[in-house]
């Protein structure tokens, strides 16, 4: 049994108005004092670490109209500048959920386009999908993403990358959760119990940092019904029991949908036409039919579908001889090594594909590229 993990998080700092005594002559001034003091400790409130310069400011500006209250702004400057350099440097040591970190969109982009092969909708849908749901002050419900496809195509992968974005430590992160059907549910008896560790689990971690992550792998492997038991953290509520779900992001992956997906990309291909032509609108409405009417996708007639919880299906197109090949060569230039083409053609000739007629798409992706690597 898996147990709710705590997570520390960042604390909003907290400045009093200190006492003003009724003295009608040294009123204005003090106010004329105080709102100039009050601009200096923002200033030190967005400096951060160079807070000393508003500590000063602060005195300056009150000293010049009303040297008695020198001292409570020395006070209040001083405890907000000990507090954010107690909280800059906490951060700095344990992980904190940065709820309103803007996401960097274009350094995604960047990393999306030069590591992420043969996958065009993929990269413009989680690209489209993070940004407008980040740039989003107030959202109305959390982003729900489910990534289908064959093995190997790159959706944990993605995953992985898009975590390390939305919190640096990436899955290593305590905002961040990883959930493997055979692993974590692999009973079909106890479908209850895990409906009501989920939920406790998800609970927990949601109070803890709004803007957590959980990745469901292996959908396809998922008992049927285990996943309604969050549609009510998905939906349009305001709060569930107290919590706001609205900023946590949920990441579906499934191999569940891959026949579909090869399909229209083998017409296309059939076709004489380019991958790149597919379009989002050729496989997601047949995704998500497909995905709930398939017994076997984890959300199997699943109130998450029927009731447009999910917000965008990704579809992961089967890779071909050429992907396959970059993704040798991305591995050799992570492992340090020299290019070898002569290796490269070795390795992605040993791979398998299919259908058996054309010999287009890799069956394992570029999931094994690695390992075989090594005997090269
Ligand atoms: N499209 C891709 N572009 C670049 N590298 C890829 C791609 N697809 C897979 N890879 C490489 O292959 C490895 C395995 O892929 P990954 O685990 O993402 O596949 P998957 O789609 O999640 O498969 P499965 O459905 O079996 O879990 C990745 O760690 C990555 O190195």
């Amino acid at each position: 049994m898996w147990s709710f993990r705590g997570a520390g998080g960042a604390r909003g700092a907290e400045v009093t108005q200190p006492e003003v005594r009724s003295d009608p002559v040294g009123r204005a001034t003090r106010r004329g004092g105080w709102r100039a003091a009050k601009v200096a400790m923002r200033r030190v409130a967005r400096l951060g670490r160079g807070a000393v310069v508003g500590l000063l400011l602060a005195v300056h500006a009150v000293a010049a109209f009303e040297p008695i209250t020198v001292g409570i702004a020395i006070g209040a400057a001083t405890a907000l500048t000990g507090y954010l350099s107690y909280t800059d440097l906490y951060c700095r040591f344990a992980e904190c959920c940065r709820e309103k970190q803007p996401l960097n969109a274009s350094a995604l982009k960047l990393e999306l386009e030069e590591k992420l092969f043969g996958q065009h909708l993929a990269t413009e849908v989680i690209l489209k999908a993070l940004t407008g749901f980040k740039n989003n002050k107030n959202p109305k419900k959390p982003l729900t993403l489910s990534l289908h496809g064959w093995a190997g195509t790159g959706k944990n992968f993605v995953s992985q990358i898009v975590a390390e974005h939305l919190h640096s430590k990436g899955l290593r992160s305590n905002f961040v959760h990883l959930f493997v059907s055979t692993l974590h549910f692999p009973h079909e008896q106890q479908i209850k119990l895990y409906q009501d560790q989920l939920q406790g689990w998800i609970r927990g971690n949601v109070s803890a940092c709004a803007s957590s992550v959980f990745i469901f792998d292996e959908m396809d492997k998922l008992h049927p019904g285990v996943i309604d038991a969050i549609k009510p953290f998905l939906d349009y509520y305001e709060q569930v029991d107290g919590v706001s779900y609205r900023k946590a992001i949920f990441i579906f992956l499934s191999n569940a949908g891959g026949d579909l997906i090869t399909k229209i990309a083998l017409d296309f291909w059939r076709a004489g036409r380019k991958r790149e032509d597919i379009q989002l609108k050729d496989l997601e409405p047949v995704l998500s039919v497909g995905v709930f009417n398939n017994k076997h996708s984890g959300l199997w007639h699943s109130g998450l579908i029927d009731r447009n919880l999910i917000d965008y299906f990704i579809p992961f197109l089967p890779l071909e001889y050429r992907h396959v090949k970059m993704c040798v060569r991305a591995e050799m230039r992570a492992r340090g090594s020299a290019i070898d083409e002569d290796i490269v053609t070795r390795v992605a000739d040993e791979m398998t594909f299919f259908p058996k007629s054309e010999k287009i798409y890799s069956d394992k992706g570029c999931k094994t590229v690695q390992s075989r690597l090594d005997f090269h």
